[in-house]
């Protein structure tokens, strides 16, 4: 039975009776701890804010820290009215196509009756015996490629034991959020309510084996649906608020069912296929928890430059109890990071004391919570002992484990001592995926940094090692570290030794100032590149960056510039437009497996070392390379226009009309921006395409190449690395297209309305031809759920289609443009350039702040409106 709706029990129309006998300090909660440690026995008697899920003595705790389930385990949302349980589990349902289980639907189907009429007609013992049946058979009947919603029965201990016992083999989520948030759905924010969504929160903590922290979104901007706006302005829609929502919950469940795939969010950036931990010179950016939680506080800007977010927890309370309070807190947090940037977290507790059990039980507390959060990557100390390492090993599910271990002042060896051998060999032996030591640095300097000096590890496998000094003695060694090194977000420098005292723009200045890395050249070539805003867009990045680099407008007729150009030993890369980007081609060694499918190049990267055979080599040894300048050996073509447009229909596309078998596009055109937006749109999964060019045979020429492609895709032509066009999102043979004569034609019959359209027709004059007036015949915009509109170019935003659907707004159409791409694709240009993220706001905002069409106008209303809003765009 799959239900999307149900007859949900108001939250404060459950009796008190039932509250109290099931609340946490009453018998009923003391008996899903039976098996739990005295310690936390003790703890049940501690005022209620001190009540905590988890013991120190893992042992003898009940094993909701158990994280390894079969792929296709159905998944429990538990949580309280209000919390987004059942939003969040139709986007799971839809996301991984399983069936969506409402236990109060379920109870409703089986006795004919809502549970509060249940209850009153037979008395709570009759409904606590029902409720308990039909949580069995949901459970059982439910075992596999589910999700069920479950609020409040799960305060009901019978089924508390039922979901503890589901959750030895299936995630059992806890989907949290603020307190006001929940009042305001509530509408109902009394002292007695708090009580009992506290009382709840405890509960459903304790049966759950993971924690989800769904943050609410609040528009940072009034009048958002302000009307009569400028050419270019765009209001946010609300159901683009959900968005964010979306992408953090399917991360999050693609993080804890390791083998669920997402193709929306797969990332198409070309470092997101190179692992983390194989890139040089990375950096950790490290925030403590108090930083984050102010609703005001700017995670953008904490990120910016980074490569991971490190989320330090203090351990400084010598009390051994975690609060709910702080474990909300550490949530929290924990939300508010992954919904606001991409990059992976890492989630450091602050090193225990050995000499204090209050602080190993905290300790111990601190990881067992923070890996129900699900976090990339967290860290371990090395002074537990082996056993307490183990225990808390064994509940790591998908999260990559980093031993830790910081040498205080007296235990500061040289770095060639065989200490730090034997530190690497125990991390290896128990399983560790990562290690970072670091050690105060010594009043002598004169030793060099320790990657130079490291003894060889004995360990027969291999894990990466992060070292370097602490401390501001210490700042060269933590510059010259090749993988995420940890760095502050701010220049201030801390008093704390063992914070870090360098910035990512510190150690990128300072691999650039010792010859590490050279300063390049890069272009934008092209016939009228003269109104590009890609010179302004990635020098403010370099510039961010602390990267002495340059990126130039190179206005040419002919090609034979570029021949010129990257003989220059400094020669970094180019940006290519039009009208070269078919040309080009001769000119290159060796194309990506999309440039190639495509047929069209944007991006030129240059080679300098070849593979002994002589070919060009993989991805990994070229983003290894970058920022070195000398001789050219051979050139690489890329398209990083499919991605740019990949990422503007993911961004407007609201989870409505997330793609599913039967969802329908419309390209306009047939060109090489064209077949770039195809490409996007078969990588997201869609499989009805309908092409609209002034030149019919043009367009048939299109479809035959791409049925062409996606033939020889399903002979197997795949790449080990990435899958243009996974199999779980276009299964073999099942991908339809269309070409239309003209805008006269009726919408195909076998199409549903499009709810994705990209225009790739010049919107301003090219030679003797007039800029294309092309808006959508009303007939093929039926779409009751609306759409996203894209028109790539961005010379003029005012054009006749951005200004139809900026007028069919409230239907749910946006409208994008050639400003919203342009960053999208050069975020992916700037990664291959110099191997780094991109500076994603800054990039944005400074093509926004430089912007001006095509006769000079700066449009002040447009440029303010939507730099407010740059924030709203996700990360
Ligand atoms: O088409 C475009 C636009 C662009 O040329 C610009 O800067 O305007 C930059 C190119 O990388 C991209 O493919």
């Amino acid at each position: 039975m799959a239900a999307m709706t149900g007859g949900k029990r108001r939250f404060d129309a459950i009796s008190d009776s039932q509250v109290e006998r099931d609340s946490p300090c009453t018998s009923s909660s003391r008996n899903i701890q039976t098996t739990e440690s005295r310690s936390h026995e003790e703890a049940s008697n501690r005022p209620r804010t001190k009540l905590k899920r988890s013991s120190s003595n893992l042992e003898t705790q009940t094993d909701t820290s158990r994280r390894n389930f079969p792929p296709d385990a159905t998944i429990v949302l538990l949580g309280v009215r209000g919390s987004g349980k059942s939003t969040l589990g139709i986007i799971a349902s839809r996301a991984f196509h399983r069936k969506l289980v409402e236990f109060d639907v379920c109870f409703k189907e089986a006795t004919g009756q809502t549970a509060v009429s249940y209850r009153k007609e037979h008395g709570a013992t009759e409904h606590q015996r029902k409720q308990m049946e039909v949580m069995r058979d949901v459970l059982s009947n439910n075992e596999k490629d589910c999700v069920i919603i479950c609020g409040l029965p799960a305060m009901d201990k019978t089924v508390q034991l039922q979901l503890q016992e589901y959750a030895q083999s299936h995630p059992v989520i806890h989907v949290m959020r603020e307190p006001t948030s929940v009042h305001e759905y509530m509408q109902s924010p009394n002292e007695k309510y708090s009580e009992l969504l506290r009382i709840c929160e405890s509960l459903f903590r304790r049966i759950s084996n993971h924690e989800f922290y769904n943050v609410s979104e609040r528009p940072n901007r009034p009048n958002p649906m302000a009307g009569g706006e400028p050419p270019g302005v765009r209001s946010p829609t609300p159901s683009l608020t959900l968005k964010r929502a979306e992408r953090h919950f399917l991360k999050f469940i693609t993080l804890i069912c390791a083998k669920h795939n997402v193709s929306s969010l797969e990332s198409a950036y070309p470092l997101s296929r190179i692992h983390l931990e194989r890139r040089r010179y990375t950096y950790a950016v490290s925030v403590p928890l108090a930083n984050i939680l102010p609703a005001k506080s700017d995670m953008e800007s904490f990120e910016a430059g980074a490569d991971a977010f490190e989320l330090v927890i203090p351990n400084a309370i010598q009390d051994p109890f975690l609060t709910e309070q702080e474990m909300n807190d550490i949530s929290y947090a924990i939300g508010r990071i992954r919904r606001n940037t991409l990059v992976p977290i890492i989630y450091h507790a602050e090193d225990h004391s050995a000499d204090s059990q209050n602080h190993r039980a905290r300790y111990m507390d601190l990881i067992h919570h923070g890996l129900s959060l699900a976090p990339e990557y967290i860290t371990i100390d090395l002074r537990l002992s082996d056993q307490d390492i183990s225990k808390l090993l064994h509940e790591r599910g998908g999260t990559k484990v980093m031993a830790v271990f910081t040498a205080t002042e007296h235990e500061s060896l040289p770095w060639n001592h065989e200490m730090w051998t034997s530190l690497y060999d125990r991390a290896v032996n128990l399983g560790f995926d990562l290690i970072r030591i670091t050690r105060l640095a010594p009043s002598n300097m004169d030793e060099p940094s320790p990657q130079y000096v490291l003894p060889k590890p004995s360990a027969s496998s291999r894990i990466p090692v992060i070292a370097y000094d602490l401390g501001p003695r210490g700042r060269s060694s933590a510059c010259f570290n090749p993988i995420l090194t940890t760095v502050t977000p701010e220049p201030r420098r801390p008093g704390n030794l063992n914070s870090p005292h360098i910035t990512a723009r510190d150690a990128t200045n300072a691999l650039f100032s010792s010859f590490v890395l050279d300063p390049m050249k890069f272009y934008i070539v092209g016939a009228s590149s003269w109104y590009s805003l890609s010179p302004v867009m990635h020098n403010a990045a370099y510039q961010n960056y602390g990267m002495p680099h340059v990126f130039r407008t190179h206005q040419t007729s002919t090609l034979q510039v570029l021949e010129e150009l990257v003989k220059d030993h400094d020669f970094g890369g180019a940006a290519l437009t039009l009208p070269f980007k078919v040309e080009v081609i001769k000119l290159l060694d060796r194309l990506s497996r999309h440039a190639q499918a495509i047929g069209a190049v944007n991006t030129v990267i240059p080679v300098r070392h070849l593979n002994d055979d002589g070919s060009v080599p993989s991805e990994l040894a070229m983003a290894q390379n970058t920022n070195r300048s000398g001789p050219v050996q051979a050139l690489y073509g890329e398209n990083t226009d499919w991605v740019g447009i990949r990422a503007c229909i993911q961004r407007g596309l609201s989870p409505v009309n997330a793609v599913g078998p039967k969802s329908a596009a419309l390209v306009i055109g047939a060109g090489g921006m064209a077949r770039a937006a195809i490409y996007a749109m078969l990588n997201l999964g869609v499989r009805n395409i309908v092409i609209l060019n002034r030149t019919f045979s043009n367009a048939q020429r299109l479809v035959e190449h791409f049925t062409r492609i996606l033939l020889s895709s399903d002979e197997g032509n795949r790449s080990a690395h990435f899958d243009p066009f996974p199999s779980f999102v276009l299964p073999r043979g099942e991908v339809k297209f269309h070409v239309l004569h003209s805008r006269d034609d009726v919408w195909p019959a076998d199409f549903r309305q499009p709810t994705i359209v990209v225009s790739c027709v010049p919107t301003h004059r090219v030679g003797n031809n007039p800029p294309s007036d092309f808006t959508m015949p009303s007939t093929w915009l039926q779409s009751p759920t609306g759409g996203v509109i894209l028109e790539v170019a961005y010379k003029t935003l005012s054009t006749p289609l951005l200004r139809q659907i900026r007028a069919e707004a409230s239907r749910g159409f946006i409208p994008m443009d050639g400003l919203d791409l342009l960053p999208e694709q050069g975020f992916a240009q700037f990664e291959l350039f110099t191997g780094r993220r991109a500076p994603r706001r800054l990039m944005r905002e400074e093509v926004l702040r430089n912007y001006r069409d095509e006769n000079g106008e700066m449009h002040e209303d447009l440029i303010r409106s939507r730099l407010a809003a740059v924030n709203e765009q996700g990360p």
